[in-house]
């Protein structure tokens, strides 16, 4: 429908939109106006309507924004209304606690294989999907529709894995390795890059501590 005219900004909002849409139905909350919303998310009220008007008619004057209907309508524009069958690169540290989050099937992804090289990890079952061998990763892409790789193996690994998984016809990566796929176009990759929001707190503390010492100055 309507999604190519909305910009990415506002894409990029709507799972926080979400979430907090979810937890109000969760508190069964029924409706909310644009100012109590603002007031949770702590972003403008104005911010809010101008980007829930991107869907069209969700609120209504005086009424506010129906909770349940909203929070359906953003999961269909995220295409949470759909499932989608992930397979996991690696079974260290990060791989294993992807696998063992159940979180992600509430929001429809499913976890339908795990694939490492360590022999050591062959045949180990996390939450009922088997650790398999790599080698057997061209047959299982084969055999099955598989629409997600999150990779979480060594970073100079995952270029080559990469390739390899788009050439057996992934189109999207969730990528956690620190190091950036260079893919074609039409393939969608979603880095996860742990390290580098840790850089960003470390930057705004080291600011902190600057500005605390400024005033101790002053
Ligand atoms: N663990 C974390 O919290 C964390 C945080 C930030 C980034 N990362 C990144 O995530 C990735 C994984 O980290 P980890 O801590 O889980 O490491 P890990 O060493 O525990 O696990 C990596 C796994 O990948 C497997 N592997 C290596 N080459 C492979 C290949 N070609 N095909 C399939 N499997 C292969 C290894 O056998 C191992 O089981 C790394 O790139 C790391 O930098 C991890």
């Amino acid at each position: 429908m309507h999604e190519k005219e909305i910009s990415l900004a506002v894409i990029q909002r709507l799972p926080r939109y979400y979430r907090y849409l979810g937890e109000l139905l969760e508190n069964d909350v029924v409706r909310i106006s644009s100012k109590e919303l603002s007031e949770r998310m702590k972003v403008t009220a104005s911010q809010i309507r101008q980007d829930l008007n991107n869907f069209g008619g969700f609120g209504q004057q005086g009424y506010g924004y129906n909770v349940e209907y909203l929070y359906t309508e953003i999961g269909k524009i995220l295409g949470l209304d759909k499932c989608y069958n992930l397979i996991i690169i690696g079974a260290g540290n990060l791989g294993q606690a992807l696998a063992n989050y159940t979180d992600f099937e509430r929001r429809g992804f499913y976890i339908r294989g795990i694939f490492d090289v360590n022999p050591r990890l062959e045949g180990i079952s996390i939450r009922g999907t088997e650790i398999r061998m790599i080698d057997e990763l061209e047959d299982f892409m084969k055999n099955n529709t598989v629409h997600i790789a999150a990779l979480t193996i060594p970073k100079l690994k995952a270029p080559a894995i990469a390739k390899d998984l788009v050439r057996m016809g992934i189109k999207a990566i969730w990528n956690f390795a620190p190091t950036d796929l260079n893919l074609p176009g039409d393939v969608m990759v979603e880095n996860v890059h742990l390290a580098e929001s840790l850089m960003r707190l470390s930057y705004n503390l080291k600011a902190l501590e600057e500005n605390n010492d400024e005033s101790d100055k002053n």
